[in-house]
């Protein structure tokens, strides 16, 4: 297991460039399996769900070559239908290739439920009742999901939640559908929109993504023409580096962001005495006071408060002045970083989805554990803003969803070792 070992307090300086999405680039590559032609994806993170992502792709059949931040997928080859238990284990988005899988062979089959992170329960309930809705036979038997049809049914889906997995799923399997696919209560995260984009690219016909009713009208087949696609900025990690900032003090410029994206924690950060301008691509941010508390903060589906940045958040509000109550409204086991927290001297009680932070004046560096990714990246927050040594265990965690963590604050002043832990 890797250990990331930070040596605090640091003062945040310079410019950084911030990275393509994952949530938007584990999609569109799984997409990337229905082109007609190669395609070219730039912008894309090198973090491990990425290369889990790649090692499904050539398992399936594809040629996959990863350089520079690009991806060339060559999806002609593709012969398989099944993802082995060992890969769906890896990651929850393993299950989008369900929805790709029976675009491309009207057959997918996962060998066991998604994993990734334990942030909650996690069913795929809606992605099944979903399938089911658009004509397709979903058989399960323990823990394996067989899905077959002869023909994507046109229906009208009503998610009750507006799951993003869910939401991507049905696009994924409604490309060559009979007549039309509406999906009412979609989900509207920009990482959504991408994938529509670059679907749209393909030859696809979606409308309304990044609204609550999106409508994919069936087509017989995709363009035959080579297609290159950008994968948005990552809000998470930049909305992390701005957790960081507001941590630790200091002045930073990232660059390659959509600050629309970021609106909720912008909104809380200029509310709480950080200096923040946004231009086109670019958000500068500047803290010299120690941050103020007194906010309320709760989780929300897009453009709410993104439940990725709540054990961040958590992190920069330890440190503040005054108490911020923070509510989990999306996953029910969320807090995992809390503890570790704690350890570090945070003040902070959870009761049941709400945690309560008393900010302190400083934390102290000792040995923690991550638990999930945001919550990984949470404790390297606390780590850059605490005072002394902190030792962060089990950092794979972090590097699911943080391309090269250590380099990057690295290049603004932080002083950060990796080895191989124990
Ligand atoms: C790879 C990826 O993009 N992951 C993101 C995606 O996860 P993911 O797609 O798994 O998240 P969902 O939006 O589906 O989950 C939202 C809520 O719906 C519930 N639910 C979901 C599906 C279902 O069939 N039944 C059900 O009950 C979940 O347990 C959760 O409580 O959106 C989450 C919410 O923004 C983010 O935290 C994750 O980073
Ligand atoms: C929960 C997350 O990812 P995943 O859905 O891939 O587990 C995340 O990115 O914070």
């Amino acid at each position: 297991m890797q250990k990331l070992i930070i040596y605090g307090p640091a003062k945040l300086l310079g410019e950084i460039e911030i990275e393509g999405a994952k949530n938007a680039a584990l999609p569109i590559l799984t997409a990337s399996i229905l082109a007609q032609n190669k395609v070219i994806i730039t912008n894309v993170p090198d973090i491990a769900d990425v290369r889990h992502t790649i090692e499904i792709l050539e398992y399936l059949g594809c040629k996959v070559l990863f350089e520079n931040n690009t991806v060339v997928v060559d999806s002609s080859s593709i012969k398989r239908f099944t993802i082995p238990a060992e890969y769906a284990k890896l990651m929850r988005s393993s299950v989008l290739f369900m929805g790709a899988l029976l675009s491309k062979f009207r057959r997918a089959e996962l060998s066991n439920h998604p994993g990734g992170c334990e942030i909650g329960q996690r069913p795929i309930d809606l992605h099944i009742s979903a399938f089911r809705q658009l004509g397709i036979e979903v058989f399960e038997h323990n823990n394996r999901i067989m899905c077959r049809c002869d023909k994507v049914k046109g229906s009208e889906i009503f998610l009750p939640i507006p799951s993003v997995g869910a939401t991507e799923n049905i696009i994924l399997a409604s490309i060559f559908c009979d007549g039309e696919v509406v999906i009412k209560n979609a989900a509207k995260e920009p990482e959504i929109t991408d994938l529509c984009h670059f679907l749209n690219k393909l030859g696809a016909k979606i409308r309304g993504a990044g609204t609550h009713i999106i409508k994919i009208e069936g087509v017989k087949r995709l363009k035959s023409e080579e297609v290159v696609h950008k994968v948005i900025p990552d809000r998470i990690v930049a909305g992390t580096y701005l957790c960081a900032v507001a941590a630790c003090g200091g002045e930073v410029v990232l660059k390659n962001v959509f600050p629309r994206h970021l609106d909720s924690i912008l909104h809380i950060l200029k509310n709480s005495g950080c200096k923040i301008k946004e231009s086109k691509n670019e958000i500068w941010i500047k803290r010299e006071e120690r941050l103020k508390g007194g906010q309320r903060i709760t989780t929300h589906y897009y453009p709410g408060f993104p439940t990725d940045l709540q054990a961040p958040v958590c992190s920069a509000f330890a440190v503040a002045n005054g108490v911020t109550i923070i509510k989990e409204t999306i996953f029910e086991n969320r807090f995992k970083h809390v503890p570790e927290l704690v350890k570090m001297g945070a003040d902070i009680h959870v009761e049941k989805d709400i945690a309560v932070i008393n900010g302190v004046e400083k934390l102290r560096g000792c040995k923690v554990f991550a638990r999930d990714l945001r919550g990984g990246a949470a404790l390297f927050v606390a780590g850059l803003s605490a005072h002394g040594v902190t030792e962060v265990m089990d950092a794979d965690y972090i590097d699911r969803g943080y391309e090269k963590i250590e380099e990057k604050y690295s290049l603004l002043g932080a002083k950060i070792l990796r080895e191989k832990g124990e």
